[in-house]
């Protein structure tokens, strides 16, 4: 493979892009700084106002603006997160953080879909608008913020609580969205609620050889399977196409505990007195909570079994009526339309807009009553977050940038609501 080296020392939209992929921002330690010193040197070089404000001490939240002609209007803010998940570097053909761009057009790094790709899209579109001498009506504002992988509790969850943010005075925000394998762009309108459920097991140790009722081991493996047979059934719906991934409840298991350690390894001939075992769970909008807490309390980790459980519901994402909180997708909301119609514009077709099968953090901001669109325009492109080998091709990243010139610019210029 040719490395595109000359190119690299040039300075354009690809090579910017690249830049900004080379900053390790990957958990547990990510790099704040770097990136956001680059974010700065592009913005001071494309004329927006900046601010960085840190709700909490090292995890700074990055704020840029372009003020619109009238001040009365609704801002818009287009948010991206800084951070990424980690990635294991042997496992990939080019190292995460190289931002190998191949013969092709393929550029490698973790980041590249989620969700650095927007974040340097929104910026090279501004930077295009203004040359152009487009100017807005409302106010645009980017916001690059940390913590999002973790749950943004550090990050958006602050911000979008803070005076900071209400001082905007925000209309519309867009936020991330997920690649397209297809030809049409996806956008999304709700998110699925994330639980962590840790269910532990308590029973009497015995010898390895005696069989025995009730031990932890066997209690907690009853419920394991139960959790199984659920899992499947709702699987079965997606297998069926009666529903999307997004819209039937998943639960995952993501570790188990269990055992006595010896220095070789577990005491084989134990069996333990504890056991316990976590899942991931997502809930659709349209899923019933109580009914789910009531099958875990009384199916999957009953106290009859010597069982407990710890539920953590990781934000809010409901009004405060108890309602789903959704982003309309139709022409009662005047924002959709416009965004579409701005998509459409540059020749892009639009999928049927979807409920995310993971958690962003747009959800701290439609509990505010803002509408919210998942959106990162990458369309023929395999899905690759949190995946070996996230890429992204140059020609896919380069066309977004054009789509988000259509938005930002049928967005900004709005003039009613
Ligand atoms: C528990 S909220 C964590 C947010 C995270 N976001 C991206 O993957 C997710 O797991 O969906
Ligand atoms: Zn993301
Ligand atoms: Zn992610």
């Amino acid at each position: 493979l040719q490395s595109h080296s000359k190119e690299e020392e040039e300075d354009t939209p690809i090579t910017r892009f690249q830049q900004y992929l080379r900053f390790n921002t990957a958990h547990p330690n990510p790099n704040y700084t770097a990136p956001i010193s680059f974010l700065l040197d592009q913005a001071r070089s494309i004329g927006l106002t900046s601010r960085t404000i840190e709700f909490v001490p090292g995890k700074p939240v990055l704020l840029l603006t372009w003020l619109g002609s009238n001040l009365n209007l609704s801002s818009i803010l287009f948010n991206s997160h800084l951070d990424s998940v980690p990635a294991e570097s042997e496992k990939w053909i080019h190292p995460p953080f190289s931002a190998h761009r191949t013969i092709d057009g393929h550029i490698y790094a973790r980041g590249a879909q989620d969700d650095k790709c927007i974040g340097v899209q929104y910026l090279e579109a501004i930077r295009n608008l203004k040359s152009r001498s487009f100017s807005p009506l409302r106010t645009i504002h980017i916001s690059y913020v940390p913590e999002e992988e973790i749950g943004g509790f550090g990050g958006m969850m602050k911000f979008a609580a803070s005076s900071e943010f209400k001082d905007l005075n925000l209309g519309f925000v867009m936020d991330e969205g997920q690649a397209s394998p297809g030809d049409e762009f996806r956008v999304f309108y709700a998110e699925r609620t994330p639980w962590h459920l840790a269910i532990r097991a308590n029973g009497m140790p015995g010898h390895g050889a005696k069989l025995y009722d009730n031990s932890a081991m066997e209690n907690l493996m009853k419920s394991v399977e139960l959790i199984s047979r659920f899992r499947e059934s709702q699987f079965d719906f997606v297998k069926a196409g009666k529903a999307a991934n997004s819209e039937v409840i998943s639960v995952n298991p993501v570790y188990l505990k269990a055992g006595t350690p010896s220095t070789t390894g577990f005491v084989m001939n134990m069996q333990p007195s504890e056991a316990e075992v976590g899942y991931d769970l997502r809930l659709p909008p349209m899923a019933d909570p109580v009914a789910l807490k009531k099958r875990i309390a009384e199916e999957w980790a009953p106290s009859i079994r010597n069982m407990t459980y710890t539920l953590k519901q990781q934000g809010k994402l409901t009004d405060h009526l108890g309602r789903p909180i959704m982003t309309t997708t139709n022409d009662t909301n005047p924002w959709w339309s416009i965004f579409k119609q701005a998509v459409e514009a540059t020749g892009g077709k639009l999928a049927k807009p979807e409920i995310l099968i993971s958690t962003t953090d747009s959800r701290f901001i439609r509990t505010l009553g803002i509408p919210v669109l998942g959106f990162s325009p990458m369309i023929n492109t395999p899905i690759l977050v949190h995946d070996h080998n996230e890429f992204l091709k140059d020609t896919v990243f380069m066309k977004g940038i054009g789509v988000y010139e259509s938005v930002i610019s049928a967005l900004s210029s709005f003039e009613a609501a």
